[in-house]
């Protein structure tokens, strides 16, 4: 069987992204892994499939390279809004808007959530910092911004060695949906972004570690909206004020439409 899938990104964050709203395609957790995988499938960071919606325009799935569902997808999102022009995503971490402007897509997320539980966290802490470290990382705030974050805040990003410590984050018992891990450096209120994504790994952006790492350097009063939040693969707009929405702002790129052979895949 041939699916067409369309390949796009959002600042080098990349997706298969999957058109079902007229025809359902049902995938299983192997044939999310074999496309994802970059040497024998077509590769990428998340792949996205955009159903018919209920509540709003589409629907929009996420499943991460390990073919795990994730709930958002900040990058993917601008994505879907540029490809079906719907103005309304519905997602598992809830209900998105979209508009897309010259080159630009602006997405509103629903406001961050803290509470331990709704991160969720094992035991009942404080997560404004969670009191908690892993060797030089240590008082992250922890996020919600539809998806699991964990945002630190270092002095020199480059000296930490995030493809050591992201995994063993991630997987801590602490947390049991696993986490997304952001590192920042705040330089006069501009913000410099590494993340190790769940069930992805290093990603060259990530735009809901964006939105999470904005909403606690605000809160920290390192920032000020609309805050510059630039990552390996370039700069995203995040704007936050307490218990409002969320403003993203950024690219989305489609780069070719293909057709895989299902049958031959791994
Ligand atoms: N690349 C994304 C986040 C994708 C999901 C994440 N790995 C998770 O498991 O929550 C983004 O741009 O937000």
């Amino acid at each position: 069987m041939k699916l067409r899938f369309h390949k796009m990104h959002g600042l080098g964050n990349d997706f298969i992204v999957i058109d079902a709203r007229r025809q359902p395609v049902d995938l299983g957790g192997a044939q999310v892994r074999a496309l994802c995988d970059r040497r024998e499938g077509v590769g990428c960071d998340q792949l996205i499939l955009i159903e018919p919606g209920e509540k709003a325009e589409v629907r929009m799935r996420i499943w991460n390279p390990d073919g795990k569902p994730a709930s958002a997808c900040g990058n993917a999102a601008r994505c879907v809004v540029s490809l079906t022009g719907a103005p309304t995503i519905e997602t598992e971490g809830g209900l998105l808007t979209g508009v897309t402007v010259d080159d630009m897509v602006s997405i509103e997320l629903p406001p961050p959530r803290f509470a331990h539980d709704q991160i969720p966290i094992a035991d009942p802490v404080d997560t404004r910092p969670l009191p908690m470290a892993w060797d030089q990382l240590s008082a992250p705030d922890a996020v919600n911004v539809g998806n699991p974050h964990l945002v630190f805040f270092v002095d020199d990003l480059d000296a930490v060695p995030l493809g050591d410590l992201g995994p063993r984050i991630e997987t801590d018992p602490a947390f049991p949906d696993r986490i997304n891990v952001n590192v920042a450096e705040v330089n006069d209120g501009k913000v410099r972004l590494r993340t190790w994504e769940r069930g992805a790994g290093l990603t060259r952006a990530c735009g809901t570690g964006a939105c999470a790492t904005a909403v606690a350097a605000i809160g920290r009063k390192l920032a000020i909206s609309p805050v510059e939040v630039e990552m390996d693969g370039g700069t995203l707009e995040i704007s936050w004020a307490p218990g409002q929405n969320i403003l993203m702002r950024g690219p989305a790129t489609h780069v070719f439409t293909g057709d895989i052979d299902m049958d031959a895949l791994a």
